[in-house]
């Protein structure tokens, strides 16, 4: 299986993350994606390629053109307003206020995030665009005859809405490559998030959409991030009823449990029938995850990838979380060799 990478996924080098009260180090580093890619080499997983420049069309295929905007001059417009550390969202359009955008960039770092701990700093946008170019370039690579792609993307993107970025995400990557395949003429594409977390954004962004089927399993957000949307009560809107499913799966949920809803999940796809499959990685469901609380072991994901396998679907992986960085090499790519047969 061919991987996507770019090394301007460095450019995004934020010292800065806020996480109980603090200013930590961040958990979404640089060395996961060198870790990934160190993995992938000594595997011999396949080439390794460095993006195309697909340009800002297909990333506002989903995002607005003023949050296009806005991430472009945010570090800038900050830096211009004298500010001394890295840019943070801290003031948000609480109940029975206005959302409408302001002109400072506090305000605009609000109307256009959705949570504080993800710092914006020098190098976040070229780093973003960077990664929405690994997507469209393993997307084009399975457009263009492999049988599935592993886009090495950092910053992840699951969690950006159209025009919100936070849970370290920016541009929503899946989402770019599921438009990206419907724009090159696949009647029906199902994105299946398998990261710990909610996929908010990727849901957010396809809700009221019958062409493209949303699912995700992660961790239940009464407990866990994003909070706010992740419930197994939201199936969809309009157009989009039945088209989103979410699962959700408590504390300490071990692969032998979690892969029941995977098997759920499996089975809605294939009923689905779509044209192609895109799965948001994340390896954060790791048992020894620092932010996460489910219980899966490296070999599960060798499983994980042989039952994705068996979809029998032209498949993008994107990058997603995962900040256990010793064991995110193994884990990520044990994905791609199950997929491939090796379980
Ligand atoms: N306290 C912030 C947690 C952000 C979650 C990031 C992630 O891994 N999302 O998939
Ligand atoms: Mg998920
Ligand atoms: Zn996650």
């Amino acid at each position: 299986m061919k991987t996507v990478f770019s090394p301007l996924h460095s450019r995004r080098q934020v010292k800065t993350e806020l996480d109980g009260g603090l200013l930590i180090e961040p958990h979404e580093k640089p060395s996961r994606a060198e870790t990934i890619l160190a993995r992938v080499k000594d595997q011999a997983l396949g080439d390794i390629v460095e993006p195309e420049e697909f340009g800002l069309e297909p990333v506002k295929r989903v995002h607005t053109d003023d949050y296009v905007s806005f991430l472009e001059t945010c570090w800038q417009d900050w830096v211009a307003e004298g500010k001394p550390g890295e840019a943070i969202p801290a003031v948000w359009a609480g109940r029975g206020m206005r959302h409408r955008i302001p002109k400072d960039i506090d305000g605009r770092l609000g109307y256009y995030s959705f949570a504080a701990e993800t710092s914006i700093s020098d190098g976040t946008w070229e780093a973003a665009r960077a990664s929405a170019n690994v997507a469209l370039t393993a997307q084009k690579l399975v457009t263009s005859g492999e049988r599935a792609a592993f886009a090495l993307c950092r910053p992840p993107g699951h969690h950006a809405h159209a025009d919100l970025f936070g849970g370290y995400c920016f541009f929503n990557n899946a989402a770019i490559t599921a438009q990206a395949f419907r724009d090159q003429g696949c009647e029906k594409v199902a994105v299946l998030d398998v990261d710990f977390h909610h996929g908010n954004g990727t849901q957010a962004i396809f809700y009221d959409r019958s062409d493209v089927l949303t699912i995700s399993l992660h961790g239940d957000p009464d407990l866990v991030f994003p909070h706010f949307l992740g419930f197994e009560d939201e199936t969809g809107e309009g157009q989009g009823e039945g088209f989103n499913l979410n699962i959700v799966y408590p504390p300490k949920t071990p692969y032998s449990v979690w892969s029941e809803g995977l098997e759920r999940a499996c089975q809605r796809i294939a009923e689905f029938k779509p044209d192609a499959l895109v799965v948001a990685l994340g390896v954060d469901t790791f048992e020894d995850d620092p932010i996460s609380f489910f219980k899966l072991k490296s070999e599960d994901y060798l499983s994980l990838g042989k039952r994705l396998e068996q979809l029998g679907l032209p498949t993008v992986f994107t990058m997603e979380g995962g900040y256990d960085v010793d064991a995110i090499g193994v884990n990520a790519v044990n994905v791609m060799q199950g997929f491939e047969g090796k379980a």
